[in-house]
């Protein structure tokens, strides 16, 4: 499925639009602007996909998704877009790479890393976050084991995304090394992003980094990439297996599931909505 058309021009300007809703007036990017104006079975798909695959349910596993633990309003999204949203005042931008922690950047603000298996889409997501800061360059590629440093990117002020090496097939030979002692030592680490391909579903590679997230008590979500890849049925299935394995054999993970795809952007607003929210920049919610 190719990416909404209508988003491109503003997607790469970046313009920001004055919205009314109710009594509020606010300000968010156009391209969420245009978002908006989808009639509303397009939006629930784009914005809420975990939404959307529910009302395939029968009405007596609808509440296995946990859908409602972070369920916030357009308005919310739309504010989340800002900090994304590269301008003069919210630079956001590579900032430097390292292959030990003891070269990562001295930063006090909150961080976020994005960890999986080597191709599930890691850097394609910080990519995808990233659509409204297009300058900021992150590589993606076909191959597996493309990323083999922590690449570290400031968002304005308020927090810093990591990309990981993947692990499993043509991992980096300090792997373990770098990113075990990354994970348990990172004082401003807020929250690990462990991504999970919907197509494959959960592997013996992630349910070692499950492991280590559980032993290091570190606070996880799990992140299905490359939805655009399954049907909904397929899908469906997908999710309920994963989150059934969330419930029942973790602890650290937070319960709710973040589908995504780095090409029809499905999911995307919500997950900036949920790191602005994590990382302490939406206070109302
Ligand atoms: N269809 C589809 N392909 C995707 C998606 N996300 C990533 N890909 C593709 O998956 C491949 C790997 O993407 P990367 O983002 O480089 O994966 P990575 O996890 O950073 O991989 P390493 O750096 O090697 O660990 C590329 O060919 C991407 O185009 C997605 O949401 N949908
Ligand atoms: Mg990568």
């Amino acid at each position: 499925m190719a990416a909404p058309r209508l988003w491109s021009v503003s997607r790469l300007l970046g313009i920001q639009a004055t919205l009314r809703c109710g009594s509020r007036v606010y300000s968010t990017s156009q391209a969420f602007a245009e978002v908006l104006q989808l009639p509303k079975s397009k939006l629930t798909k784009l914005v809420f996909p975990l939404q959307e695959l529910e009302r395939h349910l029968l009405p007596a596993w609808r509440s296995e998704l946990h859908l409602n633990i972070f369920d916030p309003s357009l308005q919310d999204i739309a504010r989340a877009e800002s900090f994304f949203t590269h301008s003069e005042r919210n630079r956001i931008e590579y900032l430097s790479s390292a292959v030990r922690l003891d070269h990562a950047p001295d930063l006090l603000r909150p961080e976020v890393c994005f960890i999986g298996r080597s191709n599930v889409g890691k850097s394609s997501l910080i990519k995808t976050l990233f659509s409204l800061a297009p300058e900021v360059e992150v590589r993606v590629s076909k191959k597996p084991g493309h990323t083999k440093k922590m690449n570290f990117f400031k968002v304005g002020k308020y927090f810093t995304l990591v990309d990981m090496p993947g692990y499993g097939y043509r991992a980096p030979e300090d792997f373990a090394d770098m990113v075990e002692t990354y994970l348990k030592e990172r004082r401003n680490l807020t929250r690990t992003f462990l991504l999970v391909d919907s197509v494959v579903g959960i592997q013996k590679a992630d349910h070692i980094a499950i492991e280590m997230c559980e032993e290091f008590s570190l606070p996880y979500v799990m992140v299905l990439t490359k939805i655009d890849k399954c049907s909904k049925g397929y899908l469906l299935k997908q999710v309920l297996q994963i989150q059934k394995f969330v419930d029942s054999k973790t602890q650290g993970c937070f319960p709710q599931l973040f589908p995504v795809s780095a090409v029809t952007y499905s999911g995307i607003h919500l997950l900036k909505c949920f790191i602005a929210n994590i990382t302490g920049n939406l206070k109302s919610l």
